[in-house]
């Protein structure tokens, strides 16, 4: 395989941390390559240097034998280096031709630029209506916009940043099948995941990255997942083990909610009914969109339902606020942390207070008790394994899977009755997941009452005792975890989207 990026002794450091130090190594033509290492090991800022957003302290890149040192991404992508982020930079009041245009250097008339849409999107297997309002998309059509975007510039380097965490199976099938068809035609593809499986899967060769460093490289498919998550952590990971204790009485009983979306585009809540006991773990699962924000939202208080509707330990809390719930021992997590679950340019200590206050006492006589709430978000971060230089840093500058340790463990260190989750380790590497699905499980075992929603299947049937699905806001009836089948987990998952597999036609 003839080499076509290199990079060679690369170096950044920030304030109190070295996030890459001394990254070498080299992906070849039509390649793809995992970029492996737990939260905070330097994955993203390593893609930055490559996509122009971060400029290198030292080392250089070579791209086909030339000097490669890109000042933005613009001329990254100049260059043939294109990106698809985490985190989709879409407007959902245009449609997906414009959003297209929106991101091109020199667009084509509409016109013909849906046609080149349309055009790439079959090439390459990727079902998209060039007409259609991107509010109206799924996460996964989303992410084929952004994706189409890139291949309209024939890019010979592909970096995809945690793509498949907004995917069903489906989508994911869908997605690497278009990848190993771009590989084939000479692409190369840098690919950031946590999923050990899919990059077994999917990759042809593995760096992997620990605290800035690179401390190994390997062949995926001759690895195990395991070996691979030790490779990362340098440790031996234990999986979480489950009780089998008998539940108690009823701790969150959810009758007929239904619920307006708050969400422009959102889906609202139709006809929710469930039981939960203490100690009981509920696990929710859907494709995304599908009431999952709501259902949180509704639950947390924060989206406001009618009398009867919720009762916490037997109390109607169906009309009452987010403090009245979190008072009566419900905490939640929503899913997006930067901005929702936590302020971004505040303070961990500051982020730890505003969710903390009540249940922690941290509020004395109307004075706010600094050294108790710094004590708290130093327990969180020491207990969760939090890598951050400290407390006092802005929520902005932790590396997403570590704010998501932050804000889950903030939550579960509240001494809950209830708690409602929504993907409780979106982002988070292997071992750190183990160690949060731990924490749900231990506070259950204290008797705590769990709704955890995730899109993670495997995630609900290690953790979850009893199982349902939304779909368009309504959930499925409740199934025993025990004795569920893969098919009729799809089949209370499905109807939600048709998703149409356009390979192979
Ligand atoms: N803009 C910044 N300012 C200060 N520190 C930063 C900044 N960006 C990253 N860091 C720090 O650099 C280190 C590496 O972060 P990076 O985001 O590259 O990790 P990552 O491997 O992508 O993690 P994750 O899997 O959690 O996304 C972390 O300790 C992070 O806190």
């Amino acid at each position: 395989m003839t080499e076509l990026l290199r990079l060679e002794g690369l170096t950044k450091a920030y304030p109190g941390v070295v996030a890459n130090s001394d990254v070498s190594f080299a992906i070849g033509t039509g390649e793809v390559h995992a970029l492996l290492g737990e939260n905070g090991a330097g994955k993203s800022t390593l893609v930055k240097m490559i996509y122009g957003l971060v400029k290198p302290d030292t080392g250089r890149m070579v791209l086909r034998g030339q000097p490669y040192a890109p000042d933005r991404p613009a001329e990254a992508r100049r260059q043939g280096v294109a990106m698809v982020f985490q985190h989709f930079s879409l407007f959902e009041a245009l449609d997906v031709a414009e959003n297209v245009a929106l991101g091109m250097e020199n667009p084509p008339p509409m016109r013909e630029l849906a046609a080149r849409i349309r055009a790439v999107s079959e090439e390459y297997g990727l079902p998209l209506d060039p007409d259609r309002m991107v509010g109206d998309l799924s996460a996964g059509e989303r992410q084929r916009v952004e994706i189409v975007r890139c291949l309209l510039q024939d890019p010979k380097l592909l970096i995809m940043d945690e793509p498949t965490s907004v995917l069903t199976p489906q989508e994911v099938e869908i997605l690497f099948r278009t990848l190993r068809q771009l590989s084939a035609e000479g692409t190369a593809i840098l690919y950031i995941s946590h999923k050990l499986e899919e990059i077994r899967a999917l990759c042809d060769e593995a760096t992997i990255l620990r605290r800035g460093k690179v401390v190994a490289t390997c062949t995926p498919r001759e690895r195990s997942a395991r070996e691979m998550a030790e490779l990362m952590v340098g440790a031996v990971l234990t999986p979480p083990a489950k009780s089998a204790k008998p539940k108690g009485e009823v701790a969150l009983e959810v009758r007929d909610l239904s619920a307006a979306s708050p969400i422009p585009f959102g889906t609202s809540l139709k006809q929710v009914n469930f039981t939960l006991r203490k100690g009981e773990v509920l696990g929710i699962a859907g494709v995304a969109g599908n009431g999952q924000d709501e259902l949180l939202l509704a639950l947390s208080g924060e989206l406001k339902s009618d009398p009867g509707m919720v009762r916490i330990a037997g109390r109607d809390m169906g009309a009452t606020g987010p403090q009245a719930r979190r008072a009566a021992g419900l905490v939640s997590a929503p899913e997006e942390r930067l901005g929702h679950a936590a302020a971004p340019d505040m303070s961990l200590v500051e982020n730890a207070l505003l969710s903390g206050a009540l249940r922690k006492g941290l509020v004395r006589n109307g004075f706010i008790d600094w050294a108790a709430t710094e004590d708290f978000a130093a327990g969180i971060v020491k207990d969760f394994d939090v890598r951050t230089p400290g407390t006092h840093v802005a929520a902005r500058a932790l590396s997403g899977g570590n704010l998501q340790k932050f804000v889950v463990g903030r939550e579960l260190s509240q001494s809950p009755e209830v708690i409602v989750i929504n993907q409780p380790t979106w982002g988070v590497d292997a071992a750190a997941a183990a160690a949060i699905r731990q924490a749900i499980l231990d506070r259950a075992e204290a008797g705590a009452a769990v709704v955890v929603i995730s899109q993670d299947l495997d995630e609900l049937l290690e953790i979850a005792d009893d199982f349902a699905a939304l779909n368009e806001g309504r959930l499925t009836p409740t199934r025993p975890v025990e004795g569920l089948g893969i098919e009729e987990i799809g089949l209370m998952m499905g109807g939600a989207h048709d998703m149409e597999v356009a390979h192979g036609h």
